[in-house]
């Protein structure tokens, strides 16, 4: 029941928070701009609070660079829209799957922060929506969050990469900076109708550079930034990989 009432009240939540969002966000800017995720970012923030959530950050300065560039994260639930906020830099829209527009006011507040909502069924016309994106990242100086597994996934693991992430980079050439987020598996888990509080250790990884890469290296890319995320978030979850080290690399953020 305590399953229940908590995930029934982070949506009650999540409406709520984006009904007043909303109000605040036109009041403030007018209509959709990507200036209203820092309003959404100060609601968001709050929810940790009401389910004991804690963040452990690493290398977050690393997204501070005012320059465009596309994040690519793993996605294990809608628990990660708080994972997000926590470290969501200026300037940044994110890629979501378009049922989420359908959503109420989840809807239009995701609409009036600039988010891009694509048909995951439909990839040629996903494909020229982040195209659209490619175009205008640079000359808006704007940063594009992705998640590359392109679905939830609750398994201890990554799942294979989409590849329309890197398309975007390499036709932007602007850098791919992974970010990963420890396994909630300790305190979060539908199956078993578990969710208590918990700590969740996020860690920025260094830029990966695209300059000069074309779409022949994406393949290469891809595999890169999957191998790099899929071992730090082994490390992170403490999960011994297979050569059995974990532990993370730099230090907390102060
Ligand atoms: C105030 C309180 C509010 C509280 C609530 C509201 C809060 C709001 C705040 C904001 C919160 C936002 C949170 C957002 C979270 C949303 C999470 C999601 O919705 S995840 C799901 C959506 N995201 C994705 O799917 C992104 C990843 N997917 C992709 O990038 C895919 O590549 C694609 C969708 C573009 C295409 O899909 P698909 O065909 O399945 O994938 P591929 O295998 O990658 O590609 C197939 C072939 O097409 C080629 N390809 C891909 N892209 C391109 C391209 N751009 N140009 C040319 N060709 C491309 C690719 O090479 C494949 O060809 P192949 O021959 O097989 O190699
Ligand atoms: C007054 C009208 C109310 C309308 C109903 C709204 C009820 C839903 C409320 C909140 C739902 C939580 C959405 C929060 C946004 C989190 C975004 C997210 O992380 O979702 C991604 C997830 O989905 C991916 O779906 P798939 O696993 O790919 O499939």
């Amino acid at each position: 029941a305590n399953f229940y009432f908590r995930i029934g009240s982070y949506c009650v939540l999540c409406v709520v928070f984006s009904a007043v969002a909303c109000v605040v966000c036109v009041l403030c800017h007018g209509g959709r701009t990507v200036r209203n995720m820092s309003i959404i970012k100060r609601f968001v923030r709050i929810f940790k609070y009401f389910y004991g959530i804690q963040f452990e950050t690493y290398g977050e300065e690393k997204l501070h660079d005012d320059k465009p560039c596309v994040i690519i994260s793993n996605h294990q639930s809608i628990l990660d829209m708080m994972g997000l906020m926590e470290v969501l830099p200026r300037n940044c829209i994110q890629i979501a799957k378009r049922e989420l527009f359908y959503m109420g006011p989840v809807g239009l507040i995701m609409y009036l922060g600039g988010v891009i909502f694509i048909n995951r069924k439909r990839t040629s016309a996903a494909m020229s929506a982040m195209e659209e994106v490619g175009n205008t990242l640079v000359q808006e100086n704007l940063k594009v969050w992705i998640y590359p597994e392109g679905t939830r996934n609750e398994s201890y693991d990554l799942l294979p990469f989409k590849k329309g992430a890197f398309y975007l980079a390499v036709q932007a050439q602007v850098p791919v900076i992974p970010v990963v987020y420890s396994s909630f598996s300790s305190f979060y888990h539908p199956e078993k109708k578990i969710f208590t509080s918990g700590k969740i250790k996020v860690e920025v990884l260094d830029p990966i550079k695209t300059e000069g890469l074309t779409v022949t290296d994406i393949p290469k890319l891809l595999e890169t930034c999957h191998s790099v995320m899929r071992e730090t978030f082994f490390r992170l979850s403490n999960k011994p990989n297979e050569n059995g080290t974990n532990g993370p690399t730099s230090q907390p953020m102060q």
